[in-house]
């Protein structure tokens, strides 16, 4: 409860910096529309009396009402309505932009990675109008529970026996907190089905994936995929909304019953001669009226609960940020010691088994380490796990013996350069593409040709139609380059932080940068690479290196050789071929095959 306070609290306070004009408005209207019925029931009570008993003033004065409560409620209703779509949008974009923004401010991947957690946040998506409309929603249902009590209260003043209808709102409202929950547990369980359905589609529209999709010619079978989750996800819907529906009939059926009994005993009352003609007039209306009065409270609260289904969403992004993002110590000015890593283990959340076992390496300041090993022995995951993606599970990296955890991220991360394996083709203006490596940078052409220089691209931009002003990315009708290209380019951007003459890095990796480059370019392009990063070497960077090739592994100062998640094999080239091991064997292999 107190998590939906906050909430509301924080999206009322969106909605007044939107426009608190409209919000004032809003509201006055909204408290206006509460005293309509009780006026207009007033108002024909009075005009019936004062016209029975010949009281001019009297008729003047309720015609008066009447027409002020029926203005208010036609007239008013309208802007009442409009402000309120009005608002409810622009405090969507603002929620919708606040959201975009903490899922992308969070420095680690996880929450963008594994499903549960995006599911999650994607629900903050898909309520974002019950979630923008949730001040409004509140002051109506305030507004419509005032208004029935004051209808209760006519009601009693007239015959204390017609008070039990109000007690019927309390099936009315048990039956729609039914609708409500069977409908958020529908929801809830279609969001995965409905992420499946837009992951399937994405493969067949999306340029990268769809090539593959078409040879094989699977397109068909994966819409028809994606066609089933989404009717799952429908049909589970169509069903909670079903049951919710049987359950409210039923609530408004004993309504009706009791609505008839109210106006048999009206009828009774009149026939008794204990209530005037305008009372009776009055009782009628505000009894007939009480059934859109409860409507509304009910509509009302649907909505204030369909924003309550994202509040344990809402607060769990704000707290996971928070917790990822947690401030820390400034990264070293330079590394004297080294990195190292201390027992970690590491699990991707949602698996069943460990990725890393156990592993303890120092990694010393100023060298360069390889690290080898099969498909899947966890390289990767090593690597990110040093730039902070990922947290270890279990264990402690440690830069010049301070925990990396200690250190705050985003400075730890200005620090890093590289290029990984699945490297970002960013289909931008060709000067952006690299020119992103660091932001600050983004519009100096100088840096961004120095940059593209040192990474040997120089070619490939000269090949462009207008050079670094070339747009990538045929989907945005620009040119699409080879992916040796791509990868040329990533690298340049990986230059940026170095040439750019910001502070040195104090950790490159290079996860199989070149891995579309035959050998012999690799071995070439990762001397010129190191070249470059020299400046940063000497000032005791690690450059952390993955690669397949043994002709460029042999170069490193310390090679890694992980099996199944464990260092299988540590040491220099020289003193793991003279151990004869799995390294020595492999490296024997592919010189063999190379020569
Ligand atoms: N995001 C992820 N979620 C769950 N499991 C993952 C994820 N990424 C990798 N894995 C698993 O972790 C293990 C190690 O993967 P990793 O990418 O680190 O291997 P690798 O040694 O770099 O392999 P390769 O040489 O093929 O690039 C694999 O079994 C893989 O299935």
């Amino acid at each position: 409860m107190r998590d939906w306070y906050r909430l509301l609290r924080h999206v009322t306070r969106t909605a007044l910096r939107a426009d608190r004009r409209a919000a004032t408005i809003l509201c006055a209207l909204t408290a206006g529309q509460a005293g309509v019925i009780a006026a207009l029931g007033l108002s024909q009570r009075w005009l019936v009396d004062h016209t029975a008993n010949r009281q001019l003033a009297g008729v003047v004065g309720a015609v008066a009402l009447g027409a002020a409560a029926f203005g208010l409620s036609a007239g008013a209703g309208r802007i009442q309505s409009n402000l309120m779509i009005y608002l409810a949008n622009r405090t969507k974009g603002d929620l919708n932009e606040e959201t975009q923004r903490r899922v992308s401010s969070i420095p680690t991947i996880t929450h963008v990675e594994h499903g549960p957690y995006v599911d999650r946040w994607n629900r903050l998506f898909q309520n974002s109008w019950s979630l923008a409309s949730m001040p409004w929603s509140v002051l109506n249902a305030t507004a419509a529970l005032l208004s029935l009590a004051v209808t209760i209260g006519l009601l009693a003043w007239v015959s204390p026996a017609l008070c039990p209808l109000a007690l019927l709102a309390v099936p009315l409202f048990l039956a729609n907190r039914r609708a409500d929950r069977l409908l958020r547990e529908a929801r809830d369980a279609a969001t995965q089905l409905l992420r499946h359905e837009r992951r399937l589609h994405e493969l067949c529209v999306e340029p990268e994936p769809a090539k593959e999709v078409m040879l094989a010619g699977s397109g068909e079978m994966l819409n028809r995929r994606a066609t089933a989750s989404w009717e799952a996800a429908a049909t589970r819907e169509t069903h909670a909304r079903l049951r919710g529906a049987a359950y409210q009939g039923a609530a408004w059926l004993l309504y009706t019953v009791a609505l008839a009994g109210a106006l048999v005993v009206v009828a009774d009352l009149i026939a008794d001669g204990r209530t005037t003609v305008g009372a009776a007039v009055m009782v009628i209306t505000l009894a007939t009226q009480l059934q859109s009065q409860l409507h509304t409270v009910l509509e009302s609260l649907s909505t204030v609960a369909q924003a309550g289904q994202v509040v344990e969403n809402y607060w769990w992004l704000r707290r996971y940020a928070d917790q990822e993002d947690r401030p820390g110590d400034p990264a070293p000015a330079a590394l004297t010691g080294g990195i190292s890593l201390h027992d970690v283990r590491f699990r991707y959340p949602g698996a069943d088994h460990d990725v890393l076992h156990d592993v303890s390496l120092h990694l010393p300041a100023g060298s360069t380490v390889a690290v080898v090993g099969a498909n899947g022995a966890g390289k990767s995951t090593l690597v990110k796990l040093l730039t902070g993606i990922y947290r270890p599970t279990s264990g402690t990296i440690t830069v010049d013996q301070r925990p990396l955890t200690g250190l705050d991220v985003t400075s730890w991360r200005t620090r890093l350069t590289g290029v990984f394996q699945d490297f970002a083709r960013l289909r931008l203006l060709t000067s952006e593409t690299v020119g992103v490596g660091s932001v600050r940078h983004v519009r100096d052409r100088r840096t961004i040709r120095a940059a593209v220089d040192r990474a040997d691209a120089a070619e490939v931009v000269a090949g462009l139609p207008d050079g670094l002003d070339t747009q990538l990315g045929a989907t945005f009708d620009g040119v699409e380059p080879s992916l040796g290209q791509w990868q040329r380019l990533a690298l340049a951007r990986s230059l940026m932080r170095e040439v750019s003459g910001d502070r040195p890095p104090l950790a490159v990796v290079l996860d199989e940068p070149t891995a579309a480059l035959d050998p012999i370019a690799e071995h070439e392009l990762f001397q010129h690479f190191m070249a470059q990063v020299r400046a940063a070497t000497r000032q005791g960077a690690v450059t952390v290196l993955v690669s397949h090739r043994f002709t460029t592994v042999r170069m490193a100062d310390l090679i890694v050789v992980l099996a199944d998640g464990r260092v299988a094999e540590l040491g220099g080239h020289a003193e793991l071929m003279a151990a004869g091991g799995g390294y020595a064997e492999l490296y024997r292999l592919q010189e063999r095959a190379y020569r």
